[in-house]
Order: C-alpha cells, then structure tokens, then sequence
C-alpha cells in the first residue's frame, strides 16, 4: 500500500500564514496580539521551542513577550510575574513552558494563569470546558492533531480511534477532541492488557507516549492514519543522535494509509495552533466573532 505522508510543516506553513492575515486586519481596527512566554531554567529542547515560538510570533505580526528565569527561580517569583501578565492588557495569551525545574509545583502554576489568557489550555476550566463541549481553549499538540486529521480525511463520524497515552496535555484531550468529532474512542496506556490489539481496531491511531519506535507494523490496520506526537532522541547505528517518533515509520508507512513523520509532523502544527490560539483567544477577549475557518471554537 502507498502510504500518504501528512505533511505538517507545510500544513502548519498555510495555518500560520491565514493566521497572520487575520492578525493584519485585527491591526486595523486597533487590537494588537500579544503572546507572552515563561522559560524557566536551561533545558535545551525547551530552549529551541521557546527561540521558535518568539519568532514565529513576531512573523504572524503579533507582539511577543519572553520571560527567561534562572533555574532556581522561587515559585513564589514565578506566581508574581503571571500575577502581573494577568493583570497587564497588552497580555492577551500567557504561556509557561513545560516542563518545569523539580522544586515547581506545576499544577500550581498552571491553576495561577487566568482561564482566558491560558493559551495553552491546561488550566482544569478550559480541560473541564473542552470535556463538556464548551468554549474552551484547546491544547496545541491535539488541535493541531486534529487539524491533520480532518485535512487527510474529512469527516471523522463513526471511526474508531485509539489514543495511546493519558497524559493531560496531549492523550486526555485529544480523547475528547475525537468524541466530539463522533469517533468511537479508546485510550490504552501502560497498564492495557494486549496494547496490540487495542491499535489493530484503530482507523485513527494516536502515538502519545514517549517510548521510541514503539508501534511495529503488526499493530496497525492496513490503511489505518497514525499521527505520531512522540520526539525521542536516540543513537543510531553510528553512535549519532537522530530524532524518531513513537511509530516505527518504515515499517508501519507500508501499511498504513496515511502517516505523520518525526520531525515535520505533529511538532510544527503544536507552534503553529499557540498563534491559532493567541488569535482565538484575543478575539473572544474583544467579544469579536471567531472566522468560520477556525475549527472547533464555534
Ligand atoms: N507550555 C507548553 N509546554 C510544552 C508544550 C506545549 O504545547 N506547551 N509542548 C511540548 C514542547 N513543544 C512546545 O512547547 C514543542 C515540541 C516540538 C516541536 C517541534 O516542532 N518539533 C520538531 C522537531 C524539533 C527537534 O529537532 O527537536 C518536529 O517535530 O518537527 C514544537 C514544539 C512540551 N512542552
Ligand atoms: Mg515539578
């Protein structure tokens, strides 16, 4: 079977550029975007991501604010300064970058941005909002998820999704994303007995787990579309670092009928749905209608 390979970057590309075409026109009428962002400490990974979405930010027109503390910040300086970006205007989004330093309760964190500027959806009023189909602010990486999925295949009523993982940022929304789109949903994760078995009745698989290479091609039903939000770094044969997905990528894209790859898939769709959301949620900030093209904010 040939495989189709969802091409998220440049998917991701044409999102970010409607993205900043809106922002132009929100310009004119005197709003200006502003998406502010909290590194604490030097993890590299979270390094590259912060450096990208200030950049992207400021292409898609929108005013970015970063925050760099040193790893030994106190939480309690931590809660001070999202206190002040709440309390500041020209902040519509605020973001923290996970994952945070050990002596930072990161529930508490989270729980300290004010729903509406919580751009990255992680705050338990928009999870709650998102379960019961309210107006919330959907986490990037399963927005962004869904986003290549309803471009691969239209209309998802009725198909069977597996979601490996239960992590709060991506497997549990991500789940209820997939109800919402009238799947039939299930969620395996470390303690499912016969994981295998669960994927081979997926016609939508979801990799959310974090352990290289993990789905084999005899876990997948053939023309199955599996999206891959896993990022491992590991050592190839040479000793070289090279970056690869939860989903055997060969192996698996000779069965399936459609596959993200590692990097180019899931990765820039996450960025690009944070100025989705920094749109969306300046928008309803200003009582202003969200654009039709904007899915799932109805
Ligand atoms: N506050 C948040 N923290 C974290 C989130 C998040 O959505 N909000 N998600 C991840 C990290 N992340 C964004 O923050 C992120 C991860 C990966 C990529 C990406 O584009 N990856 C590239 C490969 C990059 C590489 O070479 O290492 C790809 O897949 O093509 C973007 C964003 C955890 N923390
Ligand atoms: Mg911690």
């Amino acid at each position: 079977m040939m495989t189709n390979i969802i091409d998220g970057k440049s998917i991701a590309a044409k999102l970010r550029s409607r993205i900043a075409n809106e922002v132009e026109s929100l310009k004119q009428q005197g709003i200006h975007p502003g998406l502010a962002v909290i590194l604490v400490g030097d993890d590299p990974a979270s390094q590259v991501y912060v450096r990208s979405k200030g950049k992207q930010t400021k292409e898609a027109g929108m005013n970015s604010f970063e925050y760099r503390l040193a790893d030994n910040t106190p939480q309690e300086a931590l809660l001070e300064l999202i206190s002040k970006l709440n309390q500041d205007n020209s902040v519509n989004g605020i973001l923290v970058q996970l994952p945070l330093p050990r002596h930072i309760d990161e529930e508490a964190i989270i729980n300290a941005i004010a729903p509406q500027k919580d751009v990255d959806g992680f705050h338990p009023i928009n999870i709650g909002l998102l379960s019961t189909g309210g107006k919330a602010t959907i986490p990037c990486t399963p927005l962004g998820c869904l986003m290549m999925l309803k471009d691969q295949l239209g209309d998802l009523s009725g198909l069977k999704a597996v979601v490996l993982g239960r992590s709060n940022i991506v497997g549990k929304p991500m789940a209820s994303l997939l109800i919402k789109e009238n799947c039939t949903v299930t969620i395996a994760h470390s303690k499912t007995t016969c994981i295998e078995d669960e994927c081979r009745q997926a016609d939508i698989l979801i990799a959310a787990v974090g352990k290289p290479e993990l789905v084999k091609e005899n876990w997948i039903k053939p023309g199955a579309t599996i999206i891959d939000v896993g990022i491992n770094r590991i050592k190839d044969t040479e000793n070289n670092s090279k970056l690869v997905g939860d989903v055997d990528f060969i192996n698996v894209s000779k069965k399936s009928g459609a596959i993200t790859p590692v990097p180019g898939g899931v990765g820039p769709m996450t960025i690009a749905c944070l100025l989705l959301n920094t749109l969306t949620i300046t928008l309803r900030q200003n009582n202003l209608s969200i654009p039709k093209w904007i899915i799932n904010q109805e």
